[in-house]
């Protein structure tokens, strides 16, 4: 791309005002994750799940799959219920590894962590309660506006995205590294492809497939999430060394004390950061061809690299 059109495409990414979208975007969120999860009998389950669900997240996930369905020409209301699984499915993710079995911690955004409050046994079926209702409620309350080829290619890549060959994948590399200096960074790699970005990667993807995505265009949100995935991971590793308790929302300094090899501990702060930066370059630019229309995404690439926490 010629220097000119580069500088072009900067400046209508820095002309985008993400905050008061991220603001918004957010109180949607809150308001459809509140309203999906209303406390019947057995009430323990229900205040269990929302106790997490409803702690406050960045909503990343649901922003992302709003935004992409919206860039490919779909509405909000066609994407919010895929939206919110994708945060039921991440905070259960947040919960289970939360657990004494997996990294036993005590806090997760900024309150005591769901087994602290609820117990162990509560925790797991929170965590299983919250990724079998995903399921069911993107099935049952994505309006008839989009087609069920779509819906079951939504349920069918969620699937994919959480199980042994995504999420899940990655947690289980994720603990036997634990305490491994040698770990490579191919392993490193993988965990993170799997453990963080298959879930952003999902959210970016099912949001275009319920907007009506051609498989190019699936291809190209594809490349994008997978580099902010990327991105994601490494500036995570990055704050838990530079965050604090109160910033994060969780305990800082976790990865040193587990002994985990990081992206951070393999190349240093500085050359981390601008890897991360690099992903988000390479990210936007795979969206290019969106024009102004990609500008939410490519703000929120910036975003995941720009937060502080
Ligand atoms: C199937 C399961 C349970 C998947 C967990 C996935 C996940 C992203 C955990 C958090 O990672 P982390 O432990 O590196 O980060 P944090 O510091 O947020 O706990
Ligand atoms: O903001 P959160 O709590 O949803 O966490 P993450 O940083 O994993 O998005
Ligand atoms: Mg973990
Ligand atoms: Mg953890």
């Amino acid at each position: 791309m010629v220097a000119a059109e580069n500088l072009q495409k900067m400046t209508e990414t820095a002309t985008f005002n993400l905050k008061p979208y991220l603001k918004e975007r957010q109180q949607l969120c809150e308001t459809a994750l509140d309203q999906a999860l209303p406390v019947i009998y057995p009430e323990k389950i229900y205040e269990s799940m929302r106790y997490s669900v409803l702690a406050g997240g960045k909503r990343v996930r649901p922003i992302l799959c709003l935004a992409a369905c919206e860039m490919i020409g779909g509405t909000i209301e066609m994407a919010m219920p895929t939206a919110c699984a994708m945060e039921m499915i991440h905070t259960m993710s947040l919960i289970h590894d939360d657990l004494p079995a997996m990294d036993n911690d005590d806090y997760r955004r900024g309150r005591l962590t769901n087994h602290k409050v609820y117990g162990e046994n509560i925790a797991i079926l929170a965590g299983d309660g919250l990724l079998a209702y995903a399921f069911e409620f993107v099935v049952t309350q994505t309006p008839e506006t989009v087609s069920r080829e779509r819906v079951l290619k939504v349920v069918a890549r969620l699937g994919k995205a959480l199980g042994a060959a995504g999420l899940v994948g990655g947690q289980v590399v994720d603990l036997d590294s634990e305490g491994k200096l040698d770990i490579s960074l191919e392993t490193l790699n993988f965990i993170h492809n799997h453990k963080t970005a298959a879930l952003l990667e999902a959210s970016v993807v099912c949001g275009g497939i319920v907007g009506g995505a051609s498989s190019e265009d699936i291809e190209r949100l594809s490349r994008y999430s997978q580099n902010i995935g990327l991105a994601f991971q490494i500036i995570d590793d990055i704050l838990d060394i530079t965050g604090t308790q109160e910033q994060l929302g969780k305990t800082a300094g976790k990865d040193l004390i587990a002994k985990k090899v990081t992206y951070p501990s393999l190349w240093g702060i500085e050359e981390s950061r601008a890897k991360a930066q690099q992903l988000v370059q390479a990210a936007c630019e795979e969206l290019a061809t969106f024009g102004k229309l990609a500008q939410p995404l490519q703000a929120l690439a910036h975003f995941i690299t720009s937060r502080n926490n």
